[in-house]
This record gives C-alpha cells, sequence and structure tokens, in this order.
C-alpha cells in the first residue's frame, strides 16, 4: 500500500497512514486492525458487551486467542480440561469463559491442551500471526512487544477490545514520533534488556508519554528479534503508546515458515518482503523528540526501587534521597526505599535474594533459556535461594528448550522448570512472593506488590537473573564468565501443529453455517447499529474531590491483580487502592484519604503527581473508580492507556498542567469543599460558584461525553467504508486474509486441519464485501 504522501515519512507515519478508514478534521482517526490478540483476562466484559447489542466478531480470521495470566504452571501430563485443571475459582472461572466465547465466536484458540499456548505476547510472533506493517492490538499493555517487526502494535482496554472485536477499527489520534538511536558495541554480558532497563532510567516512565517509540541505531540493528521484542516490550514502561523498530533480514528470516506468515517463495512471501522492505523510516522524516545513546555507556543494569525508571548499573549503589533534587522525587525515593527494606548507599551487589523468576512476555524465549542456562550450567543454585523458577513463554519453547538439554541444566542446578504462562510475572495464579520475599526477576514491572503483596522486585536480565540464582545475591554476571552475550538463536523453534479442538462437530457446522464472503474468513458483518447508546451522560460534575499527593500511580495500585478475575465491570469499588487503602491485617489504614471523612463520599479525585494510571491497560482500574462514585479525575498528566480507558467508561480523566490552578483545586480538595467540574463550559467551579481554572478537553471526546454515545454504534455506522478498506487490503496485502487455523478448517470442511497458511486470491476486480465493484478504489 504505497502512500500517495511525498513528506519524507517515518515508519510509525506509514503504517499508521496506510490504515486509516476514515478521518474527522479534528485528527480523529478510525484505523482499521490487522490482528486482535485476546486473553482471558480482559475479554470476558468485551464479549458480554457484544453478546447483549447482539453483535458478532466481525474478523474472527483475524484474532487469536489464548489463555495465560491465570493458569497453573505445573505440570500438564494429566491435563484434560481447564474445568477439572484450574483449582482456583475465580481462575478458573475466566479460562472457561474465554473457551465459551471462542467456541460461540469461533475464534482460533490455544488452550492449556496445546503446545501452542503461552503468553499472548510470545505466541503472536512465534506463529508468525504478527507481521510487518500490521497494525495489532490486545488488551494487555505489553502489545508493545509486536512493534519488533514493525507492526504498529499497543494495547488497549476492555471497551476497546470490544470495539475491535465488532468492527475490527479503533478510534484513535495520531501520536507524537519519538527516536531512541542506540550505537555501538555492547560489552559482553550486556543485553538487549540492559538497553531498554538503560533507557527507561534516562528519560523517566513518563518520557515516551503521547508518543511512539522508533527504535533505532547500529546497536538495534544488530539485535536478534528476540532482543528486540525484550527492548519493544518494556516501552510501555518508558509511557509510550507503541515502539517499533523496521523491518529487515533478521525480520525476514525470523518469520520464514512461520504458520501463519506467507509461505517462503511464494508469490504473496515475494509481494509481503516488497512491502515491507518499503517501510523503514525515509532518511530525511522528522521526529518530534530524539534521544541519543551510546551503547558503550550501557552496563549491566537492575532496579532498585519500585518503578522501572528506578535503575542503576550492577556496580552502584542504592541511592538515596539526597541523590534527586525534586521534592516529589526525593518522597518517591524515601517510599520505595522503605518499601524494597534497602537502605541508601549499600552496594547493589550486596543485596542478598530470596527468589529468582525467569520468565514473563519480556524474557521467556529460547534465546533468554538458552543464555541464562550457559550461566547456570554446572552451577547449583545458592542455599539461601528458596524457590528459582524457569517459566517458559510457550509450550513450543518449553519442547525446544528440552530438545537442546536446558530443562536437565536447570533442574541439575536446582531450579522448577515450570509449563507456560505469566506466572510470578504478576501472580495472577499461585506462583507470588511471600511478604518481604527480594526476587531478582527478569520481568517487567517492580510496582509494590506486583508479584505478590509486599513483594520486593528487581528487575534484570535473564543472565543476571541466573547470576543471582547461583550466588544467592545481585551480582555482576560478567564475574561468572567472560561470554554473557544472547546467542543468536539457532536452532530454529519448531512450532506444534496441533490445532485445539474445542469444537464439537456441531460447532464446527455451525461456524461453518455462518455466512463469510470474499475476505475469506469474515463473519456476516452485523448491520449499523441504528444509534448509539448505552453510557451516562456526562455535562457537569459535582461532589466532594479527595486529594491524592502521589506521582506515577500505576494502574496495580489502583487495582490489584486479584481483583482482575472478575467478569463483570461492577463490584470493584471496594477494592479502590487496596494496597494504600487497607493494611496488612485487612483493616483500613486511617491515614489512606479514602478512608476519612468527608472523602468516603468523594466523586473526584485531584492527583497532585504526574503520570497517573501508568502501567497495566487493565479497565478494571476506572471500573473500580467508578463504582466507588469517582467520575471524573484531576491530575497534570496521564499514562495513554488509563486516559482513554476512562472516557470508554463515560468518565472525564481532566488534564491540569498548570501547577498554580491544579494546587487552588488541590487546596479546595484538602479543605473538604466541594467543587464542580462544567464539561460543557469546560470550567472548574469551587462550592461557592468561583471559577478555579479552566481545562482543555479533545472535542469528539467531550461530543461523546455529553452525548453519552457509545462509539461501537457510531463506527458500525461507517461499515461501507470500513468493508471498502478491507476490499483493498486484500488487494494489497492479501496474506493478511484468512491466515487463521480456523479459516483452513472451512476450506477443507476437517476439523484439527494442520496450521498452515491460508492463501486467499485476490478478486481481479476490486469488489466490496457486498460483490459490488469498487467505483473508485482508491476514494476510501
Ligand atoms: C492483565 C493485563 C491487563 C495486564 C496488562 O495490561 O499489562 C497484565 O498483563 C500486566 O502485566 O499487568
Ligand atoms: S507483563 Fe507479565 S502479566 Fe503482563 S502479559 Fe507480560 S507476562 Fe503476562
Amino acid at each position: 500500500m504505497p502512500s500517495a504522501d511525498k513528506q519524507p515519512q517515518t515508519l510509525y507515519d506509514k503504517v499508521f497512514s496506510d490504515h486509516i478508514v476514515n478521518q474527522q478534521e479534528d485528527g480523529t482517526v478510525l484505523l482499521y486492525i490487522d490482528r486482535h490478540l485476546v486473553h482471558e483476562v480482559t475479554s470476558p466484559q468485551a464479549f458480554e458487551g457484544l453478546k447483549n447489542a447482539g453483535r458478532k466478531v466481525r474478523r474472527p480470521d483475524c484474532t487469536l486467542a489464548t489463555t495465560d495470566h491465570n493458569v497453573p504452571t505445573t505440570p500438564r501430563k494429566n491435563f484434560k480440561n481447564v474445568a477439572d485443571f484450574v483449582k482456583e475459582e475465580d481462575s478458573r472461572l475466566q479460562c472457561m469463559t474465554l473457551e465459551d466465547n471462542v467456541k460461540e465466536y469461533g475464534l482460533t484458540y490455544f488452550g492449556l491442551g496445546s503446545a501452542n499456548q503461552g503468553i499472548v505476547h510470545i505466541i503472536g510472533p512465534e506463529q508468525g500471526f504478527t507481521l510487518p506493517g500490521t497494525t495489532v492490538v490486545c488488551g494487555d499493555s505489553h502489545t508493545s512487544t509486536h512493534g519488533a517487526f514493525g507492526a504498529l502494535a499497543w494495547g488497549i482496554g476492555t471497551s476497546e477490545v470490544e470495539h475491535v472485536l465488532a468492527t475490527q477499527c479503533l478510534i484513535t489520534k495520531k501520536s507524537k514520533n519519538m527516536r531512541i538511536q542506540v550505537d555501538g558495541k555492547l560489552a559482553p554480558g550486556v543485553s538487549s534488556k540492559d538497553i531498554i532497563l538503560h533507557i527507561i532510567g534516562k528519560i523517566g516512565t513518563a518520557g515516551g508519554t503521547g508518543a511512539v517509540i522508533e527504535y533505532c541505531g547500529s546497536a538495534i540493528r544488530a539485535l536478534s528479534m528476540e532482543a528486540r521484542m525484550s527492548v519493544c516490550n518494556m516501552s510501555v514502561e518508558a509511557g509510550a503508546r507503541a515502539g517499533l523498530i523496521a523491518p529487515d533480514q533478521i525480520t525476514f528470516d525470523y518469520l520464514k515458515g512461520r504458520p501463519l506468515a506467507p509461505q517462503v517463495d511464494s508469490a504473496e512471501w515475494k509481494k509481503a518482503i516488497k512491502y515491507w522492505s518499503s517501510l523503514p523510516s525515509d532518511p530525511e522524516a522528522k521526529y518530534d523528540i530524539e534521544v541519543f545513546i551510546d551503547a558503550k555507556d550501557i552496563s549491566p543494569t537492575v532496579t532498585w526501587g519500585t518503578s522501572p525508571q528506578d535503575v542503576v548499573p550492577i556496580t552502584g549503589v542504592v541511592p538515596g534521597p539526597d541523590d534527586f533534587s525534586d521534592k516529589a522525587k526525593k518522597q518517591s525515593c524515601e517510599r520505595a526505599l522503605e518499601y524494597m527494606g534497602l537502605t541508601a548507599g549499600t552496594k547493589m551487589e550486596d543485596i542478598e535474594v530470596d527468589k529468582v523468576f525467569l520468565g514473563s512476555c519480556t524474557n521467556s524465549r529460547i534465546e533468554d533459556l538458552r543464555a541464562a542456562a550457559k550461566i547456570v550450567e554446572g552451577k547449583k543454585v545458592a542455599s539461601n535461594i528458596k524457590r528459582a523458577m524457569v517459566v517458559p513463554g510457550s509450550g513450543n519453547i518449553k519442547n525446544q528448550a528440552e530438545k537442546e538439554g536446558l530443562d536437565k541444566i536447570f533442574i541439575d542446578a536446582g531450579f522448577e522448570w515450570r509449563e507456560a504462562g505469566c506466572s510470578m510475572c504478576l501472580g495472577m495464579n499461585p506462583d507470588i512472593l511471600s511478604p518481604r520475599e527480594r526476587c531478582a526477576s527478569t520481568s517487567n514491572r517492580n510496582f509494590e506488590g506486583r508479584q505478590g503483596a509486599k513483594g520486593r522486585t528487581h528487575l534484570m536480565s535473564p543472565v543476571m537473573a541466573a547470576a543471582a540464582a547461583v550466588t544467592g545475591k545481585l551480582t555482576d554476571v560478567r564475574k561468572l564468565t567472560d561470554d554473557a552475550t544472547p546467542q543468536k538463536s539457532s536452532p530454529k523453534l519448531e512450532i506444534s501443529e496441533h490445532v485445539d479442538d474445542y469444537t464439537d462437530e456441531e460447532d464446527l457446522d455451525r461456524i461453518n453455517d455462518l455466512p463469510h464472503d470474499s475476505n475469506g474468513g469474515t463473519n456476516d458483518h452485523a448491520p449499523p447499529a441504528k444509534g448509539s447508546s448505552g453510557l451516562p451522560k456526562f455535562t457537569t460534575w459535582k461532589g466532594i474531590a479527595a486529594p491524592l499527593d502521589r506521582s506515577n500511580v500505576d494502574t496495580d495500585a489502583i487495582i490489584p491483580k486479584q481483583f482482575l478475575k472478575t467478569i463483570k465491570r461492577t463490584g470493584l469499588g471496594s477494592a479502590l487502592f487496596h494496597p494504600l487503602r487497607f493494611k496488612e491485617d485487612g483493616s483500613e489504614d486511617p491515614d489512606f484519604v479514602l478512608n476519612k471523612e468527608p472523602y468516603r463520599k468523594a466523586k473526584i479525585l485531584v492527583v497532585t503527581g504526574p503520570n497517573f494510571g501508568c502501567g497495566s491497560s487493565r479497565e478494571h482500574a476506572p471500573w473500580a473508580l467508578n463504582d466507588f462514585g469517582i467520575r471524573c479525575v484531576i491530575a497534570p498528566s496521564y499514562a495513554d492507556i488509563f486516559f482513554n480507558n476512562t472516557f470508554k467508561n463515560g468518565m472525564l480523566p481532566l488534564i491540569m498542567p498548570d501547577e498554580t490552578a491544579l494546587n487552588k483545586i488541590a487546596d479546595e480538595a484538602r479543605a473538604g469543599k466541594e467543587i464542580e467540574v462544567d464539561l460543557v463550559n469546560q470550567v472548574i467551579k469551587s462550592d461557592s460558584g468561583d471559577e478555579l481554572a479552566k481545562f482543555d478537553v479533545e472535542e469528539f471526546r467531550k461530543h461523546c461525553l455529553i452525548e453519552g454515545l457509545d462509539d461501537i454504534g457510531l463506527t458500525m455506522q461507517l461499515d461501507e467504508k470500513i468493508s471498502k478498506f478491507e476490499d483493498r487490503r486484500t488487494l494489497d496485502t492479501p496474506w493478511l486474509d484468512g491466515s487463521g487455523y480456523l479459516a483452513k478448517w472451512r476450506k477443507t470442511g476437517k476439523k484439527n486441519a494442520p496450521g498452515q497458511p491460508v492463501k486467499v486470491e485476490a478478486a481481479p476486480v476490486p469488489k466490496t464485501n457486498r460483490g459490488e465493484p469498487l467505483e473508485d478504489p482508491t476514494d476510501w
């Protein structure tokens, strides 16, 4: 899809503009989504919404589901079904709900019985579902991982999951272009995880807010695909909407032979390579923000605090409040030191750990396991380590590692060798830290309570975690080996041909009977909605405002993992800010604002620190606020996904960058007075009617809030345009249609057909989905 725009373009500009279905004057865009990944935690409420509205999944062939967050990582030799295997009731319900939904809507699904199951961000690339130049979304913040392929990939909330299921599109706006160039050669012992931790340490967790980051430079180009995925994965920890890397020969070689990528050397493959090769940024392209990093400045890097930006080289010491000039940062440092049980000035290498976790969507790929095994080989886990676990990212990775004997190396050393899943990265299953346990972890988040209530996480690379396991403390891996550079992936991972047998003949017949069109895998398009409905209108909102003097409040703090197991949107108010509101014994913390009068009845939250709602894409965060009674948050800035999710629930996240105005509002809140937010006139007033501040809000979002519009209904009114876009897509990038296993079944009429890409011939004359010739194929 060559762009008509002659201006030099970035990779992001190209992928974005190639997916525009419709554009409004204010820049609001309807963007087509090529790939939708689904997991059990963020989808139940989306499917429920779909069902309630009588809508269908528009593109089952572009949707891939798996179960990963809740699943046990214990042996699956005797696995028969989820109902018997998943012991925790609420986890079981979530997994079974996903299975019911994939059956109901005929989606491709990798369940616990399949070697193809794994962490959603591992399996997309592994299967060749993630391809260069595509738009990829998932109800999960680490969707940024897929950007390693030159795909525009970002995390969305549950309302947007429903929107994509129903329309295969999203309403969005263009972000800023940010370039991070890393030049030079990485020193031995330094890996891609160190690159990204170093970057986040430099730009901060809000450094990429409002931007899409393109990583480039010779150090990035030299990375394998696995290593590039680790970098892009943590773009969200840098606050960015997405992170991407231009596709090149390394990308193409990785994709060769993947089941859902075009077949190598076919006409489609050649066409795809031509398109993919056109994607790298034009040499003259302009970026809004540029950052340069010299690879030689990067050491093995570890976190000391409770934010991914709290990093130091392993050779450094724990910082103290005096190392920061800013008052808020001094306070955060004090709090982090207390939480982490650390004293300023302690050498990082003197910190003993209790547990080691080698896994997560950042670092559980075959290359990570190979590199860690090299460090561990012939050694034993130190006697002070209570538990060291390896959790491969997918069944295929586990099988491959076993073929190479890596499991034996880990087991002989004293590691547990587990089945695939998210596991101790967030502990939605039984793999958690006990209070005050310290963990060397290859995951991506070190928030308070992330791996278990009061647990302490230090983030690091796989080789560094392996080194910590064998010495019992944080250790500079370079002391254990001269060569801790990750190997380039070889041999290539073998992918299982197993397709989950979740449908019985009747289901298959029902799915096969669904009308589908020339796009080779599309459900009957639901008729455009007559009107849109659903959300309570937001015009003015008045009430008690609770002040919260904190920065970087993450969504794990707003609503922690144990409450994500619900399949409903309601009932979360009592768990809002759980870790802050309740003490370890379950009693209320009298010092927390929402436990004080009059704030128990707060309807507005006034946050004085920046970057509210960072971290996960869980829409449970706005649901919990809403359920508590808070429909408006006022803060200097927000993390992107939280900001978006809040609007989707008829709530107003109001940006107040002016410190003086914000303090004026916070003072009213501290005095326990009511304030009024008037969205129509864009003004905040005191209880006595005085104007406290004016505020800005995007026109389209304001319109939707005031009218209480459900934007799925709005998008469905553009059905004709979406269909035209799809027809065009079939012509230009035919490899994106019908590449699901399900479509293969439709073609062959067989169950359990091996997962081969399905070739859908492009129609010679462009036609609409209804078979009418396109009058002007360029008019869309
Ligand atoms: C459960 C999901 C919404 C969440 C995310 O979006 O990141 C999870 O994967 C996490 O890492 O916290
Ligand atoms: S960050 Fe952790 S919990 Fe989230 S998707 Fe990745 S592995 Fe799973």
